[in-house]
């Protein structure tokens, strides 16, 4: 097992916070950091492997885009039981996909998973049954991810899916405060102080720009999907899927 520290990386002041990045410091802690930070992280990630099981088609391609650890990949492989398929697993952070390879190859997956350490932008998406973006698209400029999208959906086979985890954001502005302020209280349970809440926060400003479900939706179908199914919501995180 890869071993994991507690996330304590915005703990003291700091002069000047800067922008978050998926490195070194971030991957050593990312287990516990993402597990504090997400409302329902497991829970989400086995349904990501439930539907898997559901989706995958024989000789085909499942995608875990931004795979961080490949907590999404290793998800999928326990629950895919139809022959031939393969996982590939694709990452832009080396940190993080130096200790993906570590971790997934003391699981040993029954599935072979294939991990690429590459812009997802870059990776060719072809044959697939099932793509999994889990708190990704979050991190890449606006403009560039109807692109991705559209991209996803022409790779995908018919009848394939798209699941799509986000922050997100509420297009009021009372209603997205207490979306916010619930999601505080939530860090603040598991032992995160407001210091850490407020840096992280300030760290993620202008690198994290979060979009609301219906700039979701209108995007997805704009890029072709049929229907877009809100499967999960806690708070202002959530995920869909994305019918082809
Ligand atoms: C919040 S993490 C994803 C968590 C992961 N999917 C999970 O379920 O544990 C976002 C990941 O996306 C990766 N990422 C961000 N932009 C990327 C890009 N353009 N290409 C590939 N990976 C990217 C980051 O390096 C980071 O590991
Ligand atoms: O919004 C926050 O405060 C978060 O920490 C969220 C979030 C995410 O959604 O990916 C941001 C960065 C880390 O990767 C873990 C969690």
């Amino acid at each position: 097992m890869i071993s994991s520290s507690k996330d304590a990386i915005y703990s003291q002041p700091a002069e000047q916070v800067s922008d978050f990045r998926f490195d070194e410091n971030v991957a050593e802690v990312f287990p516990d950091m993402i597990q504090r930070s997400v409302p329902g992280y497991s829970t989400i990630v086995d349904a990501i492997g439930q539907m898997a099981g559901r989706y995958a088609e024989a000789n085909s391609h499942l995608y875990d885009l931004g795979c961080s650890l490949g907590a999404v990949s290793l998800a999928i492989s326990r629950y895919v039981q139809t022959p031939d398929c393969k996982i590939i697993a694709v990452d832009n952070s080396p940190a993080m996909i130096e200790r993906c390879q570590r971790h997934l190859q003391a699981f040993k997956s029954p599935v072979p998973i294939e991990v690429v350490c590459e812009d997802l932008q870059k990776v060719p998406i072809h044959n697939a049954s099932m793509v999994v973006m889990n708190f990704t698209l979050q991190f890449i400029q606006p403009d560039q991810r109807a692109a991705i999208l559209e991209k996803i959906y022409q790779g995908l086979k018919p009848g394939g899916v798209l699941v799509l985890s986000e922050k997100v954001s509420h297009p009021s502005e009372q209603g997205n405060a207490l979306l916010v302020d619930l999601h505080h209280e939530f860090k603040r349970r598991n032992g995160y102080s407001e210091l850490e809440i407020s840096q992280k926060r300030s760290a993620l400003e202008k690198i994290m720009l979060t979009d609301s479900f219906s700039d979701h939706e209108d995007r997805l179908k704009k890029a072709g999907f049929s229907d877009i199914v809100m499967w999960f919501k806690c708070f202002n995180f959530a995920s869909m899927v994305a019918v082809k």
